[in-house]
């Protein structure tokens, strides 16, 4: 391990080494959950016509105090008609229904709940409650054209996604996903559908990692597992090295006489740091390959793995897609809670009411079933060693 530096540095460095990868085209039908790299305009003003809003008549204000509130309809106008002209006496009236265009000469809607209607002859039911202008979206008043809608930088949500639909967008300008591959270490670990000897273990590690991904949106490209054979292994690395923007390795990057991943990414990349004054993950590295790749080298007891992909990987990528950085919301510690290393802390909590984090410690950076039950982590500075109930701490949520 090199020299040990602060959570605050490894995200310093970390936030050095981000590459925005260049943008490309993507189809919109394809589009949702990535980040836009150009400014969604307005094509037309917003909304692009004068839009009825209620389904009803389209009249002349004025003419309700000259007519005694009796109108003659002279036709109607429904959604997708263009648009129509209202009759010269003044008191005519069209028919007219909600998203079609308000007629020439009309300037008020009287919804069809506040009139009767006998043949052709429409009487307002409260003519002095009519207000001029009433139940018309006005051409414009909402955006001009060419007015920014969705910036350069936004995650494309459903909001944005039907922005971008409506003003014409059939493809966007986006940034690439990473291909990422996970990577799994260890000899003692056999298959998910294998039956475990004594001294061996299921392979968690890359279906924990791999969902984290997914549930943030990131597609895993591939999944390896590495024996604890340093010349194997070196293969190995190079292979996935080949074919991944972003590594994610879990194990074998401490101080064991098999932990050979740490000098074998010495020989292939520049280490940016590798062990962090954090519990748990202190051991954990990142590299960065002179044709920029990066290589997370996560340590590989499962609650270091998933809270340094939290913690790290899930903002780095986030950053490279150059997404506006994800706000870490703050929540109000339950109870009081001590913790003498000088280390970060990255407390297991459950939330209440979404705002209340109890303490839920897992017994070590093994204990990975304990984690059940619980959202996600808080954030405890390595400057204190005593925190009281409702000190408001950085949360990071495990289904984010
Ligand atoms: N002399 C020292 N020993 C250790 C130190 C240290 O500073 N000095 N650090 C400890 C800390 S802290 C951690 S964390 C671990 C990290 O070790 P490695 O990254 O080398 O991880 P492994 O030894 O490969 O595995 C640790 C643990 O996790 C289990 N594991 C690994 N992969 C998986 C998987 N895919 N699924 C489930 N479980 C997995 C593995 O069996 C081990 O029990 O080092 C300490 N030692
Ligand atoms: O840092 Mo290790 O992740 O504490 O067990």
């Amino acid at each position: 391990m090199t020299e040990l530096i602060s959570v605050a540095e490894a995200d310093a460095r970390i936030a050095a080494i981000v590459q925005l990868a260049p943008a490309i085209k993507c189809p919109l039908s394809k589009a949702a959950g990535r980040v836009l790299r150009e400014d969604v305009l307005a094509d037309r003003p917003l909304p692009p016509f004068d839009r009825v809003m209620m389904d009803g008549y389209a009249i002349r204000y004025k003419a309700i105090a000259e007519c005694g509130g009796e109108f003659q309809i002279c036709g109607q106008t429904f959604a997708g008609e263009a648009t129509g002209k209202l009759g010269a006496a003044s008191n005519a009236a069209m028919e007219i229904m909600t998203g079609a265009p308000l007629p020439l000469g009309a300037d008020t809607i009287v919804p069809y709940e506040d009139t009767e209607r006998n043949g052709d002859v429409l009487k307002l039911l409260a003519s002095d409650e009519v207000e001029l202008g009433e139940f018309i979206h006005r051409l414009g008043s909402d955006f001009a054209a060419k007015s920014k809608l969705v910036g350069a930088g936004s995650l494309l949500g459903p909001v944005e996604m039907g922005v971008a639909a409506s003003c014409g967008y059939t493809e966007v300008l986006v940034s690439p996903r990473p291909r990422i591959t996970v990577v799994g270490t260890g000899d003692e670990l056999v298959a998910v559908d294998q039956t475990p000897l004594p001294h061996q273990i299921r392979a968690s590690n890359a279906t924990t990692l791999e969902s984290a991904l997914a549930l943030a949106k990131y597609h895993v490209g591939d999944i390896d597992h590495w024996p604890d054979d340093a010349v194997h292994g070196r293969e190995r690395l190079r292979v996935v090295l080949s074919r991944s923007d972003v590594v994610v390795i879990a194990g074998a990057v401490s101080k064991g006489q098999r932990d050979w991943i740490p000098t074998a990414l010495d020989e292939v990349a520049e280490c940016i740091f590798h062990g962090v004054y954090q519990r748990p993950g202190k051991p954990m590295g990142v590299w960065l390959t002179s044709d920029g790749r990066v290589i997370f080298a996560l340590p590989g007891n499962p609650v270091s793995a998933l809270v340094g992909l939290h913690r790290y990987v899930l903002p780095y990528l986030r950053q490279r897609e150059g997404g506006a950085p994800k706000s870490v919301p703050h929540v109000s510690l339950g109870q009081a809670v001590s913790f003498a290393p000088p280390l970060t802390w990255f407390l297991s909590v459950r939330l209440e009411s979404d705002r209340l984090a109890f303490p839920m410690p897992v017994n070590n950076s093994g204990d990975y079933a304990r984690l059940c039950g619980t959202d996600g982590f808080i954030e405890l500075s390595a400057d204190c060693s005593e925190w009281t109930a409702g000190f408001e701490a950085p949360f990071y949520r495990w289904s984010s």
